[in-house]
């Protein structure tokens, strides 16, 4: 389990995620939305430990790191690096060894290419591909369904559904509504830095609903369109 306790995150004097505490357990998705700027991907930066962070995050007696595969909204790649060897650099990095990486292309991407030159929705799958293949514990998928076609995006579904079944814990971020509610077990809303309401599976439905008439109320008229 990951547990996170009284975390809190300033950039500067500017505070952006203000004590949050949360559990994430083996076996099972977890939801966050939130408006632009809520704070989830630093939230994700903090538990990847790739941000200093005040408060404590541990996960059981292990390094998270070790076990971690994170999917970043933007997936950055050196310039000269193909695919293949992007999959296989972090193979590597777990002492896992790949054969027949061709074989496991299951978005059908150019391997051969420079993955700098791939298109964003190809990064993100590529990046997908390599975590997968790395047999982590725990996945942070930060928008994985954003900028990506929608038949990868029915298999990314299916991939979340299959790790959850392998009892690995699932945390993801999305914008899209629908897909976290077919996917998750229990959703979490962030609003300026703070964790507002946790959500299980039975009240989805009212959580959307809560969600669009605070978002969208009268603010089309403000822009008196003619
Ligand atoms: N490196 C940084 N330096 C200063 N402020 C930052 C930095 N990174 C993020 N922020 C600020 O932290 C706040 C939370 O940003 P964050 O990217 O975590 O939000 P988010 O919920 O992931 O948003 P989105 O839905 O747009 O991806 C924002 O106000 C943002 O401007």
């Amino acid at each position: 389990m990951i547990k996170i306790e009284n975390l809190s995150k300033s950039y500067g004097d500017k505070q952006v995620l203000n004590t949050i505490d949360l559990k994430f357990k083996k076996g099972k998705v977890y939801g966050i939305v939130g408006e632009n700027g809520a704070g989830k991907t630093t939230l994700f930066r903090c538990i990847s430990g790739l941000e200093n962070y005040k408060g404590n995050i541990s996960y059981d007696s292990n390094n998270l790191k070790d076990h971690l595969g994170l999917l970043l909204t933007e997936p950055f790649f050196f310039s000269k690096i193909t695919g293949k060897e992007y999959i296989q650099l972090l193979a590597n990095s777990r002492q896992i060894k790949l054969s027949n990486i061709e074989d496991k292309n299951i978005f059908d991407l150019p391997l051969k290419q420079y993955a700098s030159t791939y298109s964003t929705g190809m990064k993100k799958k590529l990046a997908l591909t390599a975590i997968l293949l790395q047999k982590n514990d725990v996945f942070i998928l930060d928008e994985p369904f954003n900028g990506v076609d929608i038949q990868s995006n029915l298999i990314i579904t299916d991939i979340i559904k299959k790790l959850k079944e392998l009892q690995k814990t699932v945390i993801i971020s999305s914008h899209i509504f629908s897909t976290l509610a077919d996917t998750c077990d229990e959703i979490f809303l962030m609003k300026n830095g703070e964790i507002v309401k946790k959500v299980e599976q039975i009240d989805f439905n009212k959580l959307e609903s809560e969600m669009k008439e605070f978002s969208i109320e009268n603010r089309i008229d403000k822009l008196e369109l003619k």
